[in-house]
């Protein structure tokens, strides 16, 4: 047996949570049912369910696959060895620790030992349960190793996949049919993303876009182009969405036509020794079989893997004075059960136009009752002059006072009122914000990575107050 269909492009279909259909093969998909009796070209039909059976039709998430042979032709689960002791997705005082500090990680290196996703993949902090079906993980990788022979699954929850090392060029052309639908094909230059292949097709992501992996969809991430380093965020028990606009209106932030989902791509592969990686309940089990899991020929459904390109963002901001809050900057939304409560946003920092007068003009000082894991894609972060480096990350914990660091608060206040318009450019940082307090992994807090002076970038902070004057000359400390 061959691979019937192979390509050096990517494919894409457009638009977030809509239902839509793709077949490799003209005709692979039943017309006017999910289960015939026999299915076009003999393939089997499986569904894949991403939420309860009765969930509410607006939230309601599933696919078809029209495969080869079903997922279940394997043999028996079995824990694998070697493990990876690094995941959790259970926090609990047995595994975990609580810490109010605030707290940094320098970029960790990209090992010189073989690694792959899987075994490059290690929980930094997270909280409640996989089991309990409510609670997330934020996780970071290093991979300098495509993975080989074995697919991975995750039962426990969502994969937001932000890939952080390299930076690619991308050639797009646009293709708009009488039926007006779009199809994108686009060709890669010269970068280090990944190629993350998924039951529904395949995904070029690089830096500067984001993969979400639902629930229990096998995938396989590739480094076609060299080692890869990158943040995850896990969510257990509920999906991502696009945030309610309010009185921003119909359009802004992340447009929902900027989302694309995979084509039908498959391989028809005898491959015996092949396994499947399963992370259930934070443990990685195997289960081997003789074929390729990407046997997919043809599906449809609204439960995929997407992709999104974070410079596709629209950012609202103010336009007149003070610092909005970051929320404004929400791409993806988490749902707890409570209105407004995330379980966890994906909120970004992207370029931008700063023009508020009389303001100060970055992050204000604060405390705040969500928790916030920050991360740099690339460039800086107007918060931090330095120490916040591309591929770090930060953990200001719920209630942790942050803010600018000294630096970048005494530059602030020598600039002065009449700033004028300035933009900010070439950088994107995102953040991981959670109602659920996070606990940190032992591997995290004992890291080599670990910034210990990360306060002092706080101490310098000198009081102002003078009491004689209502406006303190801040150049001269009024001392
Ligand atoms: O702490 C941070 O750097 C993230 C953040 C940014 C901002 O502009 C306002 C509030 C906030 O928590
Ligand atoms: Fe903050």
């Amino acid at each position: 047996m061959e691979e019937s269909k192979a390509s050096g492009d990517f494919q894409y279909l457009s638009g977030f949570g809509n239902h839509l259909s793709s077949e490799a093969l003209v005709g692979a998909l039943p017309a006017d049912q999910n289960s015939p009796l026999i299915c076009p070209y003999g393939l089997y039909a499986e569904q894949i369910s991403g939420t309860s059976f009765t969930t509410p039709r607006s939230h309601n998430l599933f696919s078809w696959f029209y495969r080869i042979k079903p997922s279940v032709t394997h043999e028996p689960f079995k824990a694998r060895v070697p493990s990876n002791e690094r995941l959790l997705s259970e926090f609990s005082q047995s595994n975990s620790t609580t810490n109010p500090t605030q707290l940094r990680w320098k970029p960790v290196e990209i090992p010189d030992s073989p690694t792959d996703f899987i075994d490059g993949l290690f929980t930094v902090c997270g909280s409640g349960s996989s089991f309990m079906r409510h609670g997330y993980a934020i996780h970071m990788y290093t991979a300098n190793k495509s993975m080989d022979k074995c697919a991975f699954c995750n039962a426990d929850g969502d994969f937001l996949i932000v890939p952080q090392q390299g930076k690619g060029t991308k050639v797009l052309s646009v293709t708009i049919f009488l039926n007006s639908s779009i199809s994108y094909l686009e060709s890669w230059l010269n970068n280090t993303g990944l190629v993350i292949t998924t039951e529904c097709g395949r995904l070029k992501v690089s830096p500067g876009e984001i993969a979400i992996l639902p629930q229990g969809f096998r995938f396989t991430v590739n480094l076609p182009d060299g080692p890869s380093r990158g943040y995850v965020g896990e969510i257990f028990g509920t999906h991502f969405r696009l945030p309610d606009l309010g009185p921003i209106g119909a359009n802004g932030l992340a447009s929902p036509r900027d989302f694309l989902v995979p084509t039908a791509w498959y391989e028809d592969k005898f491959n015996p020794g092949y396994t499947i990686v399963q992370k259930f309940g934070g443990e990685l089990f195997v289960a081997v079989q003789d074929f390729s899991p990407f046997n997919v020929v043809a599906w449809h459904g609204n439960y995929v893997p997407y992709k999104y390109d974070l410079n596709k963002f629209c950012p609202y901001n103010t336009v007149l004075f003070d610092h909005s809050d970051p929320s404004i900057n929400t791409v993806l939304t988490a749902p707890s059960d409570k209105p407004g409560v995330a379980l966890l946003d994906f909120v970004i920092f992207p370029p931008r136009w700063l023009v508020a007068e009389h303001t100060f003009r970055p992050p204000y000082y604060h405390r705040n009752c969500m928790s916030e894991f920050m991360g740099l894609v690339y460039g800086g972060y107007e918060a931090k002059v330095d120490g916040f480096l591309p591929g770090g990350a930060s953990l200001h914990n719920c209630m942790t006072p942050h803010g600018p660091d000294t630096k970048s608060y005494e530059a602030t206040i020598a600039r002065g009122n009449n700033v004028g318009p300035s933009k900010i450019t070439e950088t994107m940082a995102f953040m991981f914000e959670s109602c659920l307090i996070p606990r940190i992994t032992p591997w995290a807090l004992q890291s080599p990575f670990l910034d210990h002076d990360y306060y002092q970038c706080w101490i310098g902070l000198r009081s102002h107050f003078n009491q004689k004057s209502e406006v303190p000359n801040l150049q001269n400390n009024g001392e």
